[in-house]
């Protein structure tokens, strides 16, 4: 098997919904995402992806987020922004786009948050 990984970093505001402490006050983060792909073949340049082309698969999903207030945008107006929940979004939506291009050969592994320097989620299935 092999894993190829990609990280980014975005910040965005955000508060969480039924939660009891300073975290349910709108405030920002400076997130890092850590995207990881699995497969068990190579392509004929000998790459699981191009690390190029997977920043191309994250780079939207960065940008939608990218200094906005996450709970005012779908799914975050509905679904809690925490580091969980932001994992496993970028985990879907990467995965979208990676089963078109890559005909299964690629898919996501996991995709691990940084809220702070110290504090990680990781979403996988
Ligand atoms: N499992 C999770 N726990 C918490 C999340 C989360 O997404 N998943 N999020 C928060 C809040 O977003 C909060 O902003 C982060 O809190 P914290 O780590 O406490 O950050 P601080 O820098 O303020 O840390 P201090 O040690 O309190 O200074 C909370 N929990
Ligand atoms: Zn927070």
């Amino acid at each position: 098997m092999y894993e190829v990984t990609v990280e980014d970093t975005f910040a965005a505001g955000h508060y969480l919904r039924n939660y009891k402490g300073k975290c349910e006050n709108p405030h920002g983060h400076n997130y890092k995402v850590r995207v990881t792909l699995q497969g068990r073949e190579l392509d004929h340049a000998g790459l699981l992806l191009d690390f190029k082309d997977l920043k191309v698969v994250m780079k939207p999903v960065v940008d939608y987020l990218d200094h906005q207030m996450m709970n005012d945008i779908p799914p975050f107006n509905e679904v809690n922004p925490s580091a969980e929940n932001i994992a496993r979004y970028f985990y879907d939506e990467c995965n979208k786009f990676l089963a078109g291009q890559t005909s299964g050969r690629v898919r996501v592994k996991d995709v691990t948050i940084w809220e702070t320097d110290t504090t990680t989620a990781t979403y996988y299935e």
